[in-house]
């Protein structure tokens, strides 16, 4: 039997930081290869930011072109003999089959582009699922054809990721396996459900409903916390909350789903839910339920414990701040070291071991980077956007005791462009170390609010202080301006 394949650099899981780093040691020479089990690209491209994104595009084309009378603009339809009117919608038509396909072409071409490049790179691509042997030995179960290969590996890195989780609902068993969703197989949905109901309101369960929503579908979101996005203050929150029922779905807080049974009349189900805080018990029906309660890590198939790789009780990577597993030849990137779980972070993991295991040679001896203080933003796509950066208030005041915090808020609706674009729902808040004039933190629910908050984490990488952006000159009318009057509101 030949002996196995040894590569000097060797990562498992194609997430979103395996493609840079592949490329940067195959480009410094060293002998590299990928395992992937599913499809190159991981979640982001796959199942996670790039589809859905793409969908939420279609639904924003559904959602302005039902508000076209807002701006005097009819749908042929619509224009029929009849005034215009504020508020009355045009009538839309959605053909999800196109909805899908735009999404997967996308999704495609995304994807190929990351195959071509690491072919080009010379990076070897184990189409398979890897299995940790020893402490750097791996197998790989080849997906085409089951066969078994092993290699082994001076640096191991694992970029697994993790994978919607499925909580136990009494039940579930007897109810149509099609309209049981999680946040990949609702994305191949080919029609609008009648009434989705979302379990769960977090990041996956608030951006699927509205989108769905504008779709046309009846939406209804249970959440268990006492609120959606449970780590926003809760203003911000409540914020969101009455947008998305201005939007027309149903809000349940604090409510859980108990049981499912088959509809008596027709296709669909009726779902028993408990609301938590009136002790209350109810049965909604719907058509189609999706699952978005969170992501259990991709550990249990790699035989960690072989290469004496520890993990926390919830099956992720335990991870030094250099993310060094247990192990001193393996490292750890992304979801599979636990939350917060985002492309960037991910992507700036690749950054991190780049930079500490590749140095270019110019740049003399390394001061060591890593994971510790990074200032991490998050952008939750609904419309309109939230954007976030650094500490929220809550937190701000936790992490400066004995400092004057304050807080500014200002509505969408004292921004000029968000006037003239009609779009003046949400509200932008920032919080601010007056002891220091740092701004700690920045939250944008507003008309490209993932943009405002980038100006903002701008300022604080600079470590430019509150008063620098209440004075500068922003050019008119930019959404950029309102960083003249926020400050107006500290309080
Ligand atoms: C619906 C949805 C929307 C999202 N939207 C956003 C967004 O807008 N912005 C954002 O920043 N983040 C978003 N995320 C989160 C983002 O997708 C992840 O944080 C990101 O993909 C980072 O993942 P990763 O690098 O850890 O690995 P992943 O991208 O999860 O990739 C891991 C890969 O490893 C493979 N794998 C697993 N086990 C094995 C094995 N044993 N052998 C071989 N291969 C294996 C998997 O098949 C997968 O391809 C979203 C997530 C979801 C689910
Ligand atoms: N725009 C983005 O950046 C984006 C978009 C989607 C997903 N993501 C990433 O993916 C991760 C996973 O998203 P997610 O929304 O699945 O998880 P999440 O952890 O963000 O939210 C899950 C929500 O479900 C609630 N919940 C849990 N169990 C429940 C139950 N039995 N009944 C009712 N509610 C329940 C929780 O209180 C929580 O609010 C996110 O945390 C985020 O890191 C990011």
């Amino acid at each position: 039997m030949s002996s196995p394949a040894t590569y000097s650099a060797l990562i498992i899981g194609s997430g979103q930081a395996a493609t840079p780093l592949a490329l940067a040691f195959a480009s410094a020479g060293h002998k590299t290869a990928l395992i992937e089990r599913s499809h190159i690209g991981g979640c982001c491209v796959n199942e996670g930011c790039t589809p859905t994104k793409t969908l939420i595009a279609s639904g924003r084309a559904a959602y302005i072109t039902q508000r076209g009378q807002d701006y005097g603009i009819h749908t042929q339809s619509s224009k029929d003999g009849k005034v215009e009117v504020k508020g009355k919608k045009n009538e839309i038509y959605v053909d999800m089959l196109k909805v899908r396909q735009r999404k997967r072409d996308i999704v495609d071409q995304f994807r190929s582009g990351s195959e071509r490049r690491l072919k080009a790179a010379g990076v070897d691509v184990l189409m398979g699922e890897g299995s940790f042997v020893d402490s750097n030995t791996v197998k790989i179960k080849m997906s085409d054809d089951g066969s078994e290969m092993t290699v082994k590996a001076e640096k191991i890195f694992i970029n697994v990721g993790d994978r919607p989780a499925l909580p136990a609902l009494k039940g579930v068993q007897s109810i149509d396996p099609k309209i049981v969703l999680d946040s990949t197989s609702i994305q191949e949905l080919d029609v609008v459900p009648e009434h989705l109901i979302v379990v769960g309101g977090g990041y996956v369960g608030v951006e699927f409903a509205q989108l769905m929503r504008r779709l046309g579908a009846k939406v209804t979101i249970l959440q268990r916390g006492k609120q959606l996005l449970p780590r926003e203050d809760p203003d911000i929150a409540v914020a969101l909350k009455d947008i998305l029922e201005e939007d027309g779905l149903v809000v349940h807080l604090q409510t859980e789903a108990l049981d499912i049974r088959p509809s008596d009349s027709g296709p669909g189900f009726m779902l028993r839910i408990g609301r938590g805080d009136m002790g209350l018990a109810d049965a909604i029906p719907g058509s189609h339920l999706l699952y978005a309660v969170g992501r259990t890590p991709n550990t249990e198939s790699l035989n960690l414990s072989k290469a004496g790789i520890a993990t926390n009780p919830r099956g992720y990577i335990v991870a030094s701040e250099f993310l060094e597993t247990s192990n001193p030849n393996v490292f750890v990137m992304g979801d599979v070291k636990g939350p917060p779980a985002f492309t960037h972070v991910s992507y700036d993991d690749f950054r991190i071991l780049k930079h500490n295991l590749l140095p270019s040679s110019a740049s003399g001896p390394v001061a060591k980077q890593s994971t510790r203080n990074r200032l991490l933003p998050y952008v939750v796509y609904t419309d309109p956007q939230l954007g976030h950066i650094g500490l929220h208030l809550h937190e701000a005041l936790a992490a400066f005791p004995g400092h004057k915090i304050k807080a500014a808020k200002m509505p969408m609706s004292y921004v000029a462009r968000a006037l003239e674009t009609d779009e003046t729902r949400g509200v932008m808040k920032a919080v601010v170390n007056m002891d220091t004039g740092k701004i700690l933190g920045f939250t944008c629910l507003g008309m490209e609010g993932g943009e405002v908050m980038s100006v903002v984490q701008m300022a604080m990488i600079g470590n430019v202080g509150w008063e620098a952006l209440r004075d500068a000159v922003w050019a008119h009318p930019t959404l950029s301006e309102s960083l003249n009057n926020l400050w107006g509101f500290l309080e």
